[in-house]
C-alpha cells in the first residue's frame, strides 16, 4: 500500500465523494466495525432477593440482587456480550477502615461470581479489585493518620481480594485502584495459588476524573468520600506520557490487558497505548459519559441510538479492543437489528 504522503492525483480525477455516494461503497470502505464481541457490561450488585433499584443519576441502569443478575446475565450472553464486570454495593455496616469485607469468601462479589459461573459458565466474569466499596472513607485503599492512602499496606489487601475472586471463579480480575506494584503482587499470588489462567485487566491509566460521579452514587461510596479526592493515586487529566509509563510497568508486572478510563475524553491515550504496545486495550465509557448521553436523549436533544453507536465506534477506531459500557445491552440489540 502506498504510504499516506505518496502524491495522489488531484481533483477532478480524484473525487472523494465517489466512494461515499452509495451505501454499498460506503460499506465496502468502512474501516472500523463494531460487534457485540467488543462489549463488556458493567453491573451493580445488591444484597437480597428480587431486588432491583434504579440509579437516579443513570436512568435505565439498575442495581440487581444476585437472582436477578443471573437472569440479566443469561440475556447478555444471548445477545453475544462476552463479559460482565461486577461492582458490588456494600451495605454500610459491612464497610470498615481495614476493608476486610473485600476478601470475604462469602462477600457479595464472590457470591455473585459463583452464581454467574454456575448459571452461565460460557459468559466471562470480571471483578473489580479496589477497596473503595469497602472503606468507611470511600478511598481505594487503607489510610494513615493524615488520610494519605498507604500503598504497600493497600496492595496486601488487594492481593487477598483478587485471590478470593479467583477462588470464586472470576475469569478476569481488574485492579482499578492505581496503587504501585499491585499487578506484580497479584500476579505472583495468583500463580502461587495455582490460578494460572486468571486474566488481569489492569486499569493502568485511570484518571482522577469528575465523570465518575454517577458511579459513586450507584455503589454508594459518594457519601463516604464526601469532599475527598483521589489525586494522590489516580492520574492528572493533563498527562499523557505518564500513561505510557504506567502501562509499561503494568505489562512488565504481568497484566494481560490494560485499560484507559474514562473513555471519550481520553481517546488520544488509547491510540498512543495501542500504537506503542499493541496489546489488548480496553476503554471504560464511564458513568458520567453514560449520564450525558442519556440526559440529552431523554430531553429529545440527541438521537440516542445514533450518538451511542457513534461513541462506541469512535472508541474502537481509537484502538480499543474492549469497551466497558452501561449501554452494552442496548448496543448489542441495536447491532442485531
Ligand atoms: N472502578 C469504577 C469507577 O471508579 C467508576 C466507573 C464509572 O464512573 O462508571
Ligand atoms: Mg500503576
Amino acid at each position: 500500500m502506498a504510504d499516506l504522503d505518496t502524491p495522489r492525483s488531484a481533483y477532478p480525477s480524484t473525487r472523494m465523494r465517489r466512494m461515499r455516494r452509495d451505501d454499498f461503497s460506503r460499506r465496502l470502505m468502512r474501516e472500523t466495525t463494531l460487534t457485540p464481541n467488543d462489549l463488556i457490561w458493567p453491573v451493580f450488585v445488591l444484597e437480597g432477593q428480587g431486588q432491583c433499584e434504579p440509579v437516579p443519576s443513570m436512568p435505565g441502569v439498575e442495581r440487581l440482587s444476585i437472582d436477578l443478575l443471573v437472569e440479566a446475565a443469561r440475556e447478555a450472553h444471548r445477545l453475544g456480550i462476552p463479559v460482565m464486570a461486577l461492582f458490588p454495593v456494600t451495605p454500610m455496616e459491612a464497610k470498615s477502615l481495614d476493608a476486610r469485607e473485600a476478601f470475604n469468601p462469602d462477600g457479595l462479589a464472590q457470591r455473585a461470581v459463583r452464581a454467574l459461573k454456575d448459571a452461565v459458565p460460557e459468559l466471562g466474569v470480571m471483578t473489580d479489585v479496589a477497596l473503595d466499596p469497602f472503606t468507611t472513607h470511600g478511598q481505594d485503599g487503607l489510610i494513615d493518620d493524615s488520610g494519605y492512602v498507604m500503598n504497600d499496606e493497600t496492595v496486601e489487601v488487594l492481593v487477598r481480594q483478587a485471590v478470593s475472586h479467583a477462588e470464586a471463579g472470576a475469569d478476569i480480575v481488574a485492579p482499578s485502584d492505581m496503587m504501585d506494584g499491585r499487578i506484580g503482587a497479584i500476579r505472583a499470588a495468583l500463580e502461587s495459588a495455582g490460578h494460572i489462567h486468571t486474566r488481569i485487566l489492569a486499569y493502568s491509566a485511570k484518571y482522577a476524573s469528575s465523570y465518575y460521579g454517577p458511579f459513586r452514587d450507584a455503589v454508594g461510596s459518594a457519601a463516604n468520600l464526601g469532599s475527598g479526592n483521589k489525586y494522590t493515586y489516580q492520574m492528572d487529566p493533563a498527562n499523557a506520557n505518564e500513561a505510557i509509563h504506567e502501562v509499561a510497568l503494568d505489562l512488565a508486572e504481568g497484566a494481560d490487558m490494560v485499560m484507559v478510563k474514562p473513555g471519550l475524553p481520553y481517546l488520544d491515550i488509547v491510540r498512543r497505548i495501542k500504537d506503542q504496545f499493541g496489546v489488548p486495550t480496553c476503554v471504560y465509557h464511564v458513568s458520567g459519559e453514560y449520564a450525558m448521553l442519556k440526559a440529552a436523549s431523554l430531553n429529545g436533544w440527541l438521537n440516542e441510538k445514533a450518538v451511542v453507536l457513534e461513541a462506541m465506534v469512535s472508541m474502537k477506531r481509537a484502538g480499543a479492543d474492549g469497551i466497558l459500557t452501561y449501554y452494552a445491552k442496548e448496543v448489542a440489540r441495536w447491532l442485531s437489528e
